[in-house]
């Protein structure tokens, strides 16, 4: 069993006040991700969990068991941390093996689990070798197996990828799902890559200035987030925001909160559109708009900044009267856009979110139909 429960958890350093009371319910099995921006306290929720952190009010609960007192070994979580935290002077087989002879278990035993754990993660040809002599990639796979040899109930893992470059965080990404459902193990998981979260994580919790603000599964979260953190939080470029537009606003701006449904939400502070939900055509900004054909409406925008990725092209458009560029992905243009070019900007798909002046998400009711009368 791996259940952690977290109840009312608080934490202050001197006047500031951390962690502002956090619930969760992680269920035994599962692999949580906790993501949000730099110092929404992440790390220290994950440090509370492992006793490493005192908690000062709240309860953390272990499988229904009050831990909040336990010691960080009693616990029956291992973490494994950014930096790796090797012994230097031992090899991969002590390092991985230490905690167990501190345990007390048998030699015999050790090198057994020690040898299995290395089957696992593909290290067992570097068993002799000691941690200067790994690369990055490797060293973290050894402070993985260090955590898989002593069979935690929870594996708690601190950005364990930021040390490595792009192409080594993709197959680690793949290595550590795949160890999830190898083992069946919970594993919390700290991050504050939206790319990590949304692609490993069974739910995801978004944290933001010492508070959870939602949790979910990633397309949940994707899809109806609850406030427009959230929806800024996950998707990459981000979520376009556009405020509704003052009466005295430019005609395409006006244009624009209409062509996003504007019209269904009466309530809407401003209303937000992901980039790949965006369609984009060539044509010259004065054409006429041709009020009686079948066209689905289009909104005059130029292009600021063409970015061709091979797969796809972002593009960022002015709209004039709207302060914010407009991001739009679109799968590689067939006629190449370039900057400066004017082009006519559509909705390729009608996935509105709409937000009060709080910033909370409003329920959708009419925008589809708003959309398309
Ligand atoms: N030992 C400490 N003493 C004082 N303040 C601390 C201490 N540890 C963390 N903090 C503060 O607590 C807040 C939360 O930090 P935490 O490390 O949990 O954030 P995080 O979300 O993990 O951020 P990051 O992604 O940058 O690691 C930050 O404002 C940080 O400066």
């Amino acid at each position: 069993m791996g259940q952690v429960t977290l109840r009312s958890l608080r934490k202050r350093y001197g006047d500031h006040e951390v962690i502002q009371g956090i619930d969760l319910e992680v269920r035994d099995g599962e692999f949580i991700v906790f993501v949000g921006p730099s110092g929404c306290g992440k790390s220290t929720t994950l440090r509370m969990i492992a006793g490493l952190e005192e908690i000062d009010s709240g309860e953390l609960l272990i499988d229904g068991v009050r831990a909040n007192e336990q010691r960080p070994a009693d616990r029956g979580a291992a973490m494994v941390f950014q930096s790796y935290a090797l012994y230097p002077h031992m090899t991969v087989a002590e390092n991985m093996g230490f905690a167990l002879k501190m345990a007390g278990v048998r030699r015999a035993e050790r090198d057994e689990q020690v040898r299995r754990t290395a089957e696992v993660l593909r290290i067992t040809d570097l068993l002799d070798r000691t941690p200067r002599q790994l690369s990055g990639g490797q060293r973290q796979r050894v402070a993985i197996g260090r955590a898989i040899v002593r069979k935690p109930k929870v594996f708690l893992f601190d950005e364990p990828l930021s040390n490595l470059d792009a192409a080594l965080r993709v197959d680690m990404r793949i290595e550590l799902t795949r160890l999830h459902q190898q083992l069946g193990t919970t594993m919390i998981y700290v991050t504050h890559d939206q790319v990590e979260a949304m692609t490993m994580g069974d739910r995801i919790a978004v944290f933001h200035q010492g508070r959870i603000e939602q949790v979910g599964t990633p397309m949940a979260l994707y899809r109806q987030p609850a406030n427009a953190f959230v929806a800024g939080f996950l998707g990459a470029p981000r979520i376009n925001m556009v405020e509704r537009p003052p009466a005295s606003a430019a005609g395409a701006a006006r244009q624009l909160w209409a062509l996003l449904g504007g019209a269904g939400w009466p309530g809407a502070a401003r209303l937000g559109i992901r980039p790949e939900h965006l369609s984009v055509v060539p044509a010259p900004a004065d054409a006429p708009i041709d009020a009686t054909s079948a066209q689905p409406p289009t909104v005059p925008a130029t292009v600021v900044l063409a970015e061709h990725l091979g797969d796809v092209s972002l593009l960022h458009l002015q709209v004039d009267g709207v302060q914010d560029l407009i991001a739009a992905k679109l799968p590689m243009a067939r006629v190449p856009l370039r900057n400066g070019d004017a082009v006519r900007l559509g909705v390729q798909s009608p996935e509105t979110l709409a937000f009060d002046a709080q910033a909370r998400a409003l329920a959708s009711h009419s925008a589809e139909a708003a959309l398309h009368p």
